[in-house]
């Protein structure tokens, strides 16, 4: 008898996540109804769903959160890392909670929909991370129907001719097509985001936005520089033009040895200035790609709020937020180059700098949002080496 695919469904369930092998995980849908095909991942992080639905890094992902409780701040206006959500959709295992928070303007669910991404609720998220945990992050799609109708056959055939994150620059696509000045400072409670307010004199960072976080940007306001942000694609001339005194290298999405095809050049002219330059995430795996590195893909990635880091300089940990699937492999540092921070998690490397100039970067979020702040540090000491 010829196989029927609603007779695979799941009486009740109005969303699934199938992966491109064909394993299914039923729920309910939340947010907007529709499909998306991406890489499924995990994040660990207790708080900060918002933030980490926009931070622009998760284009082409779809998010598990392991943690539970999703929706109990509902959503708000304020708590955005870029102008939208990025990632595709996420998958929970409770339904997402009513909203207990005075900054809440809206419950998560309306959020969701209201920004076209797709949630699916009830689903075992352990063991989606135990899969991921053993198997590698699959390529798969997240669905939702309100009347539970899914052509499961066309689902999975869409999750398995997925490309994947491999070979994918996503930094142009998220990135702004325009250079723009920043000039706000973080939250504070009662009074909001604050306003920059630097004198004329102060150091002026160029920030490259490969999918460039606003706590990033409101960071290193705080440490005391202006700042210029200027596309993915933007040349060295037009870095230059700007007059910087020192050039930061953004987080983003995507693979980082596609997106090093254009990012990298610029970026070894910079080092050839030798003026001060600092990277994050992203801009750390291109940093490591210029100086001659090499960037490989991630078994299952660092996605959490909880992730020990050491320095290694003096053995302090810091609990760092993660959010990669690839890394810079520590052993093709060039002999100018060395490790300053590694994961306790996998001893992976977190951070390197160059011994001949300022030059460094960090595969962690210092930033946090969401996250620990234990590594802000590396804001004042970018911003110190410009003065
Ligand atoms: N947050 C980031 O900048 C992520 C960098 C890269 N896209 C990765 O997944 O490793």
């Amino acid at each position: 008898m010829a196989d029927d695919p609603s007779a695979r469904q799941q009486s009740g369930a109005t969303g699934v996540v199938v992966l491109a092998d064909g394993t299914l995980f039923w729920g309910h849908g939340a947010g907007a109804e529709g499909d998306a095909v991406g890489e499924l991942c995990f994040n660990t992080a207790m708080t900060g769903y918002q933030e980490v639905m926009t931070d622009p890094s998760y284009a082409g992902q779809i998010i598990t959160f392991t943690f539970p409780h999703i929706g109990n701040v509902g959503a708000n206006a304020e708590d955005i890392e870029g102008v939208n959500p990025y990632a595709l959709g996420c998958v929970m295992a409770e339904p997402i909670t009513a909203p207990s928070s005075f900054r809440s303007d809206k419950p998560f669910d309306q959020w969701l929909a209201d920004w076209g991404r797709i949630g699916v609720t009830g689903v075992d998220t352990r063991a989606i991370t135990r899969r991921i945990r053993k198997l590698g992050a699959p390529n798969a799609v997240i669905a939702h129907n309100k009347d539970g109708l899914f052509d499961i056959d066309a689902l999975v055939a869409k999750a398995a001719g997925w490309s994947g994150l491999e070979g994918l620059d996503l930094a142009k696509e998220v990135s702004s097509t325009q250079t723009w000045v920043w000039d706000e400072c973080p939250w504070k409670l009662g009074e909001g985001y604050q306003p920059g307010d630097l004198p004329a004199d102060a150091p002026h960072v160029v920030a490259v936005d490969y999918g460039i976080k606003r706590a990033i940007l409101r960071q290193l306001v705080d440490a005391g520089a202006r700042v210029t942000v200027v596309p993915a694609i933007a040349s060295f001339d037009e870095i230059m033009a700007l007059n910087p005194d020192g050039l930061f290298l953004s987080n983003g999405p995507g693979d980082p040895a596609a997106t090093g095809v254009y990012a990298v050049p610029t970026i070894q002219k910079w080092l050839a200035t030798k003026k001060p330059l600092f990277g994050i995430c992203l801009g750390h795996q291109l940093l490591g790609i210029a100086i001659g590195a090499k960037t490989v893909k991630m078994h299952q990635g660092h996605r959490g709020a909880n992730h020990p880091v050491k320095q290694l300089s003096d053995g302090k940990v810091e609990i760092t937020s993660m959010n990669h699937g690839f890394t810079v492999d520590a052993d093709t540092l060039p002999a100018n180059a060395r490790a300053t921070h590694i994961s306790l998690f996998d001893q992976t490397l977190c951070g390197l700098e160059l011994t001949d100039q300022m030059a460094f970067s960090v595969q962690h979020h210092p930033e946090a949002s969401p996250g620990p702040q234990d590594s802000y540090y590396l804001f004042r000491r970018f911003v110190e080496g410009l003065r």
